[in-house]
């Protein structure tokens, strides 16, 4: 891979494409391609191939996905198995078909088994039953690891797989029915301060335990990746330290300035207990995250303020 390789970033226009675009333009790469999904449906297999076809990249980030909150996943346990299989099955497919160096396939911590032992190592794999509101989006994310992993052992290809833990940073949805919990405390405490100090109404119970990564991070582990020859195919990207969801709600109402009550909505639900990412891999090659919580909240919110 060199500064003029031609680098597709699928999903360019999401939080986590958006950022490796950005990191991969500020190392010097020149030949940077992405579609939305208005102008590329990935889930069109004869759209996709006529795309790589014409375009012939060199190298694939699958940064594109149905991606949503505990809520949007539990709901919709067909969309996100089905979407997702079909996104990354054609781009996986159409990779190889043209002969692509490098793929770096991004799933998400919920691959790992519900009860787990904690941290999460990536050996836990497939070893006992999945958190059952997001086992669509889960599975579909497994079978994309599984099929990254067959094409390195039989054809020695370059195909990596990055499982991220949870992540917030700009271009984040911040929907409150579909978006993941931080955007939407973000939201939710800027609106009731605004409306004068009014209550906020949170998910669940606030005891389950969560780990978070900015999403700058996230992409300076893609770039990782591509840098550099790693020697297995699958590893966890994350900080290591997690924290309660009461605790992250007491940290973001600080940041924000509200000074109203906090409720729970114990008819939502909490999802799985703790997910906390064993990155002891990675690190030991030399990546690890570098923005602090706090911090990376806070220029998340200019951010939100701004836009
Ligand atoms: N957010 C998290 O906390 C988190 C945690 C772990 C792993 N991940 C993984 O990181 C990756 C990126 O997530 P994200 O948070 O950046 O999501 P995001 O902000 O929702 O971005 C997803 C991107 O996928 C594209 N996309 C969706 N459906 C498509 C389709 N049918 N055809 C073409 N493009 C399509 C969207 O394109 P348009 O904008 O053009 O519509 C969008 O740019 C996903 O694989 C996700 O599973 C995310
Ligand atoms: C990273 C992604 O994480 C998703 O799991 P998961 O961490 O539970 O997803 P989140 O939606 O971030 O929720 C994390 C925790 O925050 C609580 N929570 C509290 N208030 C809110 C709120 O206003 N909105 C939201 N969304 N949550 C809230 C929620 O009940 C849950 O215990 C998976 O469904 C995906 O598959 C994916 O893996």
């Amino acid at each position: 891979m060199n500064k003029a390789s031609k680098i597709y970033i699928a999903g360019h226009r999401g939080m986590v494409g958006s950022a490796v675009w950005r990191a991969l333009e500020q190392l010097g790469y020149t030949n940077l391609i992405g579609r939305t999904s208005t102008e590329l449906d990935l889930r069109n297999q004869e759209a996709v191939a006529q795309f790589f076809k014409k375009e012939q990249p060199e190298i694939v980030v699958d940064a594109a996905a149905r991606v949503g909150g505990i809520l949007a996943n539990q709901k919709d346990q067909y969309g996100f198995l089905m979407e997702n299989m079909r996104i990354q099955n054609n781009l996986i497919q159409e990779s190889v078909t043209q002969g692509v160096d490098k793929f770096i396939f991004l799933g998400s911590s919920c691959i790992y088994p519900k009860m787990a032992p904690q941290p999460l190592k990536e050996e836990y794999l497939l070893t006992g039953p999945l958190e059952p509101t997001n086992e669509g989006y889960a599975i579909a994310k497994i079978s994309g690891v599984k099929l990254c992993q067959a094409l390195r052992e039989q054809k020695g290809k370059y195909f990596v797989s990055l499982m991220p833990t949870n992540l917030y940073g700009p271009n984040d949805n911040f929907d409150l029915e579909s978006s993941h919990v931080m955007p939407a405390m973000m939201r939710k405490f800027h609106e009731a301060k605004i409306n004068g100090n009014t209550p906020v109404k949170l998910w669940g119970s606030g005891t389950p335990l969560r780990e978070f990564l900015h999403v700058d991070d996230m992409a300076k582990a893609v770039v990782f990746a591509l840098e550099n020859e790693l020697p297995g195919h699958l590893y966890n990207v994350g900080t290591g330290v997690d924290l309660s969801i009461k605790e992250l709600a007491l940290l973001i109402q600080k940041i924000v300035g509200h000074e109203g009550e906090l409720l729970w909505d114990a008819d939502k639900p909490d999802g799985t207990p703790r997910k906390l990412m064993d990155v002891s891999q990675l690190k030991s090659l030399g990546w690890e995250a570098t923005i602090p919580l706090e911090e990376g909240i806070r220029k998340t919110y200019d951010w939100f303020r701004k836009n």
